[in-house]
């Protein structure tokens, strides 16, 4: 019966939903796995701390996340990652990049507008305690 367990199950719930959300609009469709080293041999040369969907799908399932900010701070690399390996100004870089800053701000705003506030800050509040 322990509350804090319940408030956690509560978050994954939810935050599955989000993966699911932005991993099934085709918009980031190269964000939803990893990227794949044998196609694109130089990655992991220049991204050093790669993130994808899939990955955070699993971290998830793993209670790698004990608030939406943690959440966040993944989606945050995933468009990072993508602008360090996309900085040209060829419209090929371009759209990458127009892609990694949509999937940050629908995730930020899908956060703010379904998730209510003080359920963030009890989970915060949790995580401060672990
Ligand atoms: C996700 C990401 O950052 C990514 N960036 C790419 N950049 C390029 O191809 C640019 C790099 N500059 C020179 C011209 N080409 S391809 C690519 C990608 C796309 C997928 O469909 C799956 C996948 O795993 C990765």
């Amino acid at each position: 019966y322990d509350t804090e367990e319940h408030t956690l199950r509560e978050l994954r719930i939810f935050l599955r939903d989000m993966c699911k959300k932005l991993a099934n609009n085709r918009l980031f469709f190269m964000f939803t796995k990893p990227v794949d080293t044998e196609e694109v041999p130089d990655y992991t040369t220049i991204i050093k701390k790669p993130m994808d969907l899939e990955t955070m799908m699993m971290k998830v399932d793993f209670h790698k996340y004990e608030c939406a900010r943690d959440f966040l701070n993944d989606i945050e690399l995933i468009c990072q990652n993508a602008l360090e390996y996309n900085p040209a100004r060829t419209s090929a870089d371009k759209q990458i990049r127009h892609r990694a800053c949509s999937l940050r701000d629908y995730a930020y705003t899908l956060i703010k507008t379904e998730m209510d506030s003080d359920f963030e800050d009890k989970c915060q509040e949790i995580a401060k305690k672990r």
